[in-house]
């Protein structure tokens, strides 16, 4: 099959993505194995993760029905800094795009605890319209977490650190993960002007885990400076999540977690192919004050850091400043 060549509106080739099992007892096998899909593909799926089907299932169930509630219901939620509902074009994950903006709705939420939970409290639908809502969300963001905790031990065994590395340092101290639901319509713009479901990106923070309902559109692209781009489409697998490394994370590794090919934590996109499309993205995300350096054992004299110190704060209001349409952080 002949690759596809940046048409957003056409598929690409299918892209082989290693498959991590979470339940496997050998933590060293299994922490090399994904130290190996972080270098060669910054992508990988992850299974017998320890999150049921049916939870799965029931946040895609309930993630349908907010979204089609009428938009003035869905605007009393909209979104504060950056939780709560996005409607159509509210983000542009590729700034330089001449496009209006994203075509697709979000809905964000976090945990309720913490800095970031008292800052950015989360907005919940009316118990009377969706009674089953929340705690479907809450259960899935609490199962979620614990993944995400036991896949960091794993990457930090992969970089030769102590299991338990990202909590001592206080990346998890404040709960700053938030799900992300995402509605893609499907339908092509009015204007005949191509636009992204989710332009050509890389995440922000350490880590994403994602879950789909099986409609194609995800993409990534390996080569993020090869002209034109290629794009791989990765298919989502039932039960399995596909998971993904963030550019903190890659600031953190020195660009170790990146592909042989030299890239950043791996370009993606979602394009439409012609059917309403819904996902589930949690963006395990460090806490707000910690502050993301090289990691020792990923410099040395002759490979000295890359990227300054950041704190994970400041580094995400510049991100959502850049993507968000009107973010203050504060609004
Ligand atoms: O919906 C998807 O498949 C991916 C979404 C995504 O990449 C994002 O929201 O960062
Ligand atoms: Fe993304």
């Amino acid at each position: 099959m002949k690759y596809n060549r940046d048409k957003k509106n056409k598929m690409g080739t299918a892209l082989k993505l290693p498959i991590i099992d979470l339940s496997s007892p050998e933590k060293l096998s299994t922490s090399r194995l994904i130290r190996q899909a972080c270098l060669d593909h910054g992508f990988f799926y992850l299974t017998n993760h320890g999150v049921s089907e049916e939870l799965m299932e029931g946040v895609l169930i309930e993630s349908r029905k907010l979204f089609s509630l009428p938009l003035d219901e869905k605007m009393v939620m909209a979104r504060h800094g950056f939780r709560g509902y996005s409607p159509l074009y509210d983000e542009k994950l590729e700034s330089s795009s001449t496009s209006i903006g994203d075509s697709k709705e979000m809905f964000t939420f976090g945990s309720s605890e913490g800095v970031l939970g008292q800052l950015y409290p989360n907005k919940w639908p009316l118990e009377e319209l969706l009674p089953l809502w929340r705690p479907t969300m809450e259960c899935y963001y609490k199962n979620v977490m614990d993944v995400g905790k036991k896949l960091f031990g794993l990457v930090a065994l992969a970089l030769n650190l102590e299991e338990n590395y990202f909590e001592q340092v206080g990346a998890f101290n404040d709960q700053a993960a938030v799900v992300r639901l995402l509605r893609y319509s499907g339908e092509s713009n009015s204007s005949g002007e191509e636009t992204c479901g989710a332009s050509a990106h890389s995440d922000f923070g350490m880590i994403t885990l994602l879950a789909t309902d099986g409609v194609a559109g995800l993409q990534v692209c390996r080569d993020k400076d090869k002209e034109p781009k290629v794009w791989e489409d990765v298919a989502g697998i039932k039960g399995t999540f596909v998971v993904n490394i963030g550019d903190l994370m890659e600031r953190w590794t020195n660009g170790l977690f990146r592909s042989l090919l030299d890239l950043r934590s791996t370009l993606h996109r979602v394009v439409s192919v012609g059917k309403e499309r819904f996902s589930v993205a949690v963006f395990v995300d460090p806490d707000p004050n910690c502050v993301v350096e090289c990691l020792e054992s990923c410099c040395s004299e002759t490979s000295p850091p890359k990227f300054p110190p950041v704190r994970a704060r400041d580094y995400f209001h510049e991100r959502f400043s850049q993507t968000l349409a009107s973010y203050s952080g504060s609004d």
